[in-house]
């Protein structure tokens, strides 16, 4: 095996870098580097005419300006002319086409980061550290010592000419004292490999703190979003935030800027050395110039290229920008593999995965266990659990038993720490979840907010089906949204933000119900598993009346997966499970559980009782509500649009009575 150049880690920004222009752009980078060679030889060249130049004088004015020694001195004079010209217009032309490419390679790098991280089909990775830091310079954070990519190749299309300008007037002096040459030739890089070396050290130390880094964004930022500027002013938080935010950006900068100090040392020693080399050069032209042993020209040519040799920057701030910013490439491009799916646990093989039909028979959890990335206590401990097909199931249990982890194992977003979740007999883990996802549409609990049109709040629950206005419409209609989104200022145009243009924010129950929506609107166009998290958590009593009377119909045929701490609803369903602290504490029926008498009975009865007294708050029908069946619907009710009249029978469900009902066959 040959051996491979080992590129210095100081440096290994830098060179990653490099190798990345040309990916973005051959034909730029060819441009660019094309222009940097020529930028950084000019000089050299310009000093070397001038000494010809100077050296051709004394010749010229001996002959006289006609003579062939006059014309050409006249020649030389046209060249270092024209050089000149060269080296003032040149740089700029490069520097733009610099800007450009660092543009490109920002761009690029986003693009590279965002693909990296949807890739994987699990969410594992969000969680992870070195994957968070890596976005965190792709997003560019103000507050961060790391610069963007873009910085480092305005930096490069700098220091690089500085370097190789120094190389050749290095080179040149080699004709001087070959000695001399060498010595020059090795002291600027030992200069530039310790400076770099020390600036990608701080870069590094900056990129790992910038976690804490964001952490002071987030409180700077708190100050300036719309959602904490209420409790903010209400309050007083402004002066408490302020201080927070220097405390916090302080503790995150302090070793940032304890890790800087030994580079005053470091500078030391190494200008030291350089001043050493120069004065050692120019006592020895000094001492060659009295002895006559350099003619004018020679004199002339030898003091610019110690002039160039000079420039050789090793110390100003596009070299530590270059370090700073460049060290962040290789993190970035390394998220792909970071951001790789785990290989999984258990006895299905990672790449095995199969076309996955829709599940027709029953989803099992077989042992089911999860621990989350980077946490220590299990989420769910031991879940034997099966769901027949076009049945409902209901998870009910205290916050934090489980619930949500269970439906986001379904999903395939984790995967089981142990056991497993079977589809007719078939590993999950074995089915291609692409596929698998297209048979299951889901409200989280957390369902997002889009900020985009109403129609693409709705029509994301499934893109491929998004131009079918009669599918969207039908999925509004069941959510009971359809008559608010007609009413907006665009109709299904309006983007729901109010940052834009005509756009509209939605109150929390009205985005619940667009979620709703996009995830009917994702079984209307084929899934047949649907899993609602705390569908109406947001909802008014009379809304969420409205959506549970309908819940059956909303389900029919369909494999149905119901979160809720809504018992009336819950007790509708075909079975369901009470999870406690990651286990399967009861499963049953509504009646089966009620006549077991334990944890399930006695939430159900507590919350009978408490929507029962006519007095308390949660009943819908306040103090004077004669009956648990009363219509909740009104002419100018605006909480259930075009819907009809809506009974809520269950909302009120009490003791015994109760549990005569027959559950859902
Ligand atoms: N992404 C995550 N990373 C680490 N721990 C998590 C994550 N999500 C949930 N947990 C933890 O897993 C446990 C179960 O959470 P889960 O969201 O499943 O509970 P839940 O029953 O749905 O609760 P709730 O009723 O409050 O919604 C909790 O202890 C929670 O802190």
């Amino acid at each position: 095996m040959s051996p491979r150049l080992r590129i210095p880690p100081a440096l290994a920004g830098t060179a990653a870098l490099v190798r990345l222009l040309p990916r973005i752009s051959r034909t730029r980078a060819a441009w660019g580097l094309a222009g940097l060679v020529v930028v950084s030889l000019l000089p050299t060249v310009v000093a070397v005419a001038t000494g010809l130049l100077i050296g051709a004088v004394p010749d010229a004015l001996r002959d006289g300006l006609s003579s062939p020694a006059g014309r050409h001195l006249f020649t030389l004079l046209g060249f270092t002319g024209a050089l000149v010209v060269l080296q003032q217009c040149l740089p700029p032309l490069v520097s733009a086409l610099a800007d450009t490419l660092g543009r490109d390679a920002d761009r690029f790098l986003q693009q590279e980061a965002l693909a990296a991280v949807g890739r994987p089909d699990r969410v594992d990775h969000l969680s992870d550290p070195g994957v968070l830091a890596a976005l965190r310079v792709v997003r560019g954070l103000g507050v961060a010592d790391n610069g963007r990519p873009s910085q480092a190749v305005a930096a490069l299309a700098y220091v690089l000419p500085a370097w190789l300008r120094a190389l050749t007037g290095a080179a040149v002096l080699l004709a001087f004292h070959w000695w001399l040459g060498l010595l020059w030739l090795a002291a600027w890089p030992l200069a530039v490999h310790f400076m770099q070396r020390e600036y990608f050290r701080v870069g590094e130390l900056a990129f790992g703190r910038s976690k804490a880094l964001e952490e002071a964004e987030y409180l700077r930022d708190l100050a300036v979003t719309a959602g904490p500027a209420k409790e903010l002013r209400l309050w007083g938080l402004l002066e408490w935030l302020t201080a927070r935010f220097e405390t916090t950006w302080r503790s995150a900068m302090e070793p940032v800027w304890r890790g800087r100090r030994p580079r005053a040392r470091l500078i030391a020693a190494t200008t030291g050395m350089l001043g050493a080399v120069n004065l050692l050069s120019y006592g020895l032209l000094a001492w060659a110039a009295a002895h006559h042993h350099l003619g004018l020209a020679a004199i002339a040519v030898y003091t610019q290229a110690l002039a160039l040799a000079n420039n050789y920057t090793a110390f100003d701030d596009q070299n530590a920008q270059l370090a700073f910013a460049a060290a962040a490439v290789p993190h970035v491009l390394a998220l792909g593999d970071r951001a790789e799916d785990d290989p999984q646990p258990g006895p299905a093989q990672p790449g095995s995965a199969r076309p996955a039909p829709p599940p027709a028979e029953a989803i099992r959890y077989r042992a089911v266990a999860l621990r989350y990335p980077g946490t220590d206590r299990s989420a769910l401990r031991r879940v034997d659990l099966t769901i027949p097909v076009g049945r409902s199931l209901a998870i009910v249990g205290d916050n934090g038993a489980g619930k949500s982890s269970l439906v986001k194992l379904l999903c395939g977003l984790h995967a089981p720490t142990a056991g497993r979740i079977e589809v007719d007999g078939r590993d999950l883990r074995d089915i291609d979840p692409r596929q698998w996802r297209r048979h299951v549409s889901v409200l989280f609990q957390d369902f997002a907010r889009y900020h985009l049109s109403a129609a693409d709040n709705i029509t994301l629950g499934a893109p491929h089906r998004a131009a079918d206005r009669d599918l969207m419409r039908a999925a509004a209609d069941s959510a009971g949204i359809l008559p608010l989104i007609e009413s907006l200022p665009h109709g299904w145009d309006t983007v729901l933000s109010p940052g834009y243009t005509g756009g509209t924010d939605l109150s929390g129950g009205q985005w619940q119900r667009v979620a709703l929506a996009r995830a009917l609107f994702a079984v209307q166009a084929g899934a047949r598993v649907l899993v609602l998290d705390e569908p109406t958590a947001a909802l008014d009593i009379r809304a969420e009346a409205e959506i549970y009377d309908r819940f059956l119909d909303l389900t029919a045929g369909l494999t149905t997966v119901l979160i809720s701490h809504r018992f009336s609803t819950v007790r509708r369903v075909d079975r369901i499970v009470v999870l406690d602290h990651g286990e399967v504490a009861e499963e049953g029926s509504h009646d089966e559980l009620m006549l077991l008498g334990g944890t399930y009975a006695r939430m159900f009865r507590i919350q009978a009782e408490r929507f029962a007294r006519p007095e308390s708050p949660e009943s819908p029908e306040g103090p004077d509500d004669p009956g648990s069946t009363d219509s909740l619907d009104g002419p100018d009710d605006p909480g259930s649009p075009g819907a009809a009249p809506v009974t809520v029978p269950d909302a009120v469900p009490a003791g015994d009575a109760l549990d005569a009902e027959a559950p859902r066959a």
